[in-house]
């Protein structure tokens, strides 16, 4: 049977990906550590007995309400004197360290193996209730490549040339086939997602699976072969009937629906001259700054009943990124005219 060794309350928040963070964890021979427990299964597993293990529920982070209303990731503390169980040792991923050296682990322990898209939404309903995100905000990349990785080991028992069931090494990182050798590692889909604008405003779309009044930015996988540039004008065109004349890069981020993508956002621009839409999605929409400043504000989704509002991806999702960008150089714009 699972035992918890000793739950912790609102851990100390794992360090973010910020370009500096990166510098320093380097510096200080973090990478190196990690890439070790995840070649050296032996070194992995002493590492546990002395980790933090962050804990889901069927691939959602199991999350904790502070005093101030923010969530925080539930953490086991593994003191390294307490027996661990089976399912501890063999099912919980690395997904890092800490500036200590400290492993850190994710355990699933309510693992959905028959149906495990099923606990998913397109938007967790625990993130839509965070009211204000921003101190859970360091811990959310974190989160992500824990479920990711999670549902990756779920989801991958058997080699797909084989048949046969593949095993795990101890890290989580990589699975053998027993059979013939061959080793899976993590997938992740790249996707375009691009805010068009037409110099005034920018162009929204939702589609039927979105939460209710929500708009986001133009989003697609790329095809086997493409380019982003090329994907970017093909979902462009494909989505709302126009097409680009300008592209420039914004950043990227994970994003773990529907199975694990890399998301890489854009801006592009279309001439004033040509904004006609002709929408594939349910709905596609120019906004004006007004309109957009407006929808910023609304923090959480409208409830059944309540009027209809438009609200935007919240603050940690890279489409609200984009959308915040284009503002603040829409604003400027208008200052210097
Ligand atoms: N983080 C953010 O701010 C946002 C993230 N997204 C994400 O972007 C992703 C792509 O957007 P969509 O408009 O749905 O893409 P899309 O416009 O390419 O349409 C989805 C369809 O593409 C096909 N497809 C091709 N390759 C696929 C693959 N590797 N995995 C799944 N389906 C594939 C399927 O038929 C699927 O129904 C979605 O997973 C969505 O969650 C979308 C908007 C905002
Ligand atoms: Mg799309």
């Amino acid at each position: 049977m699972f035992r918890p060794l000793k739950i912790l309350i609102g851990t100390k928040c794992p360090p973010t990906r910020c370009c500096s963070a990166f510098v320093s964890r380097m510096r200080f021979s973090n990478l190196q550590y990690v890439n070790r427990l995840k070649e050296d299964d032996e070194a992995c597993a002493a590492a546990l007995q002395n980790a933090h293990i962050f804990l889901f529920h069927r691939l959602s982070p199991l999350l904790q309400r502070t005093e101030h209303r923010t969530l925080r990731p539930t953490a086991l503390v593994c003191s390294g004197t307490e027996p661990q169980n089976h399912r501890t040792t063999e099912e919980s991923v690395l997904i890092g360290c800490s500036e200590e050296n400290q492993a850190q682990f994710c355990l699933d322990v309510g693992k959905n193996i028959l149906n495990p898209g099923s606990s998913l939404s397109w938007w967790p309903e625990t993130l839509n209730s965070v009211q204000d995100p921003s101190p859970y905000e360091p811990d959310l990349c974190f989160l992500l490549q824990g479920q990711a990785l999670l549902r990756w080991n779920q989801t991958s028992g058997f080699c797909s040339t084989t048949g046969q069931p593949t095993h795990r090494n101890r890290a989580g990182s990589q699975r053998v086939c027993s059979s013939s050798g061959i080793i899976y590692y993590p997938k992740m889909s790249p996707v375009v997602i691009v805010l068009v604008s037409d110099g005034k405003r920018c162009l929204l779309g939702r589609q039927s699976s979105f939460p209710r009044g929500m708009y986001s930015a133009l989003a697609g996988f790329c095809d086997m072969g493409e380019t982003l540039e090329e994907t970017l004008r093909r979902e462009v065109a494909e989505e709302v009937g126009l097409e680009v004349h300008s592209v420039s890069y914004s950043s990227s981020q994970h994003w773990p629906f529907p199975h694990s993508s890399f998301m890489m956002a854009f801006h592009a621009s279309v001439s004033p001259a040509h904004t006609q839409v002709s929408c594939q999605l349910e709905d596609a929409r120019w906004f004006s700054l007004e309109e957009i400043t407006s929808a910023l504000q609304v923090k959480t989704p409208p409830r059944r009943g309540d009027p209809p509002v438009v609200w935007l991806p919240p603050k940690h999702a890279i489409g609200n990124r984009l959308i915040t960008e284009w503002r603040s150089v829409s604003c400027l714009h208008y200052v210097n005219m």
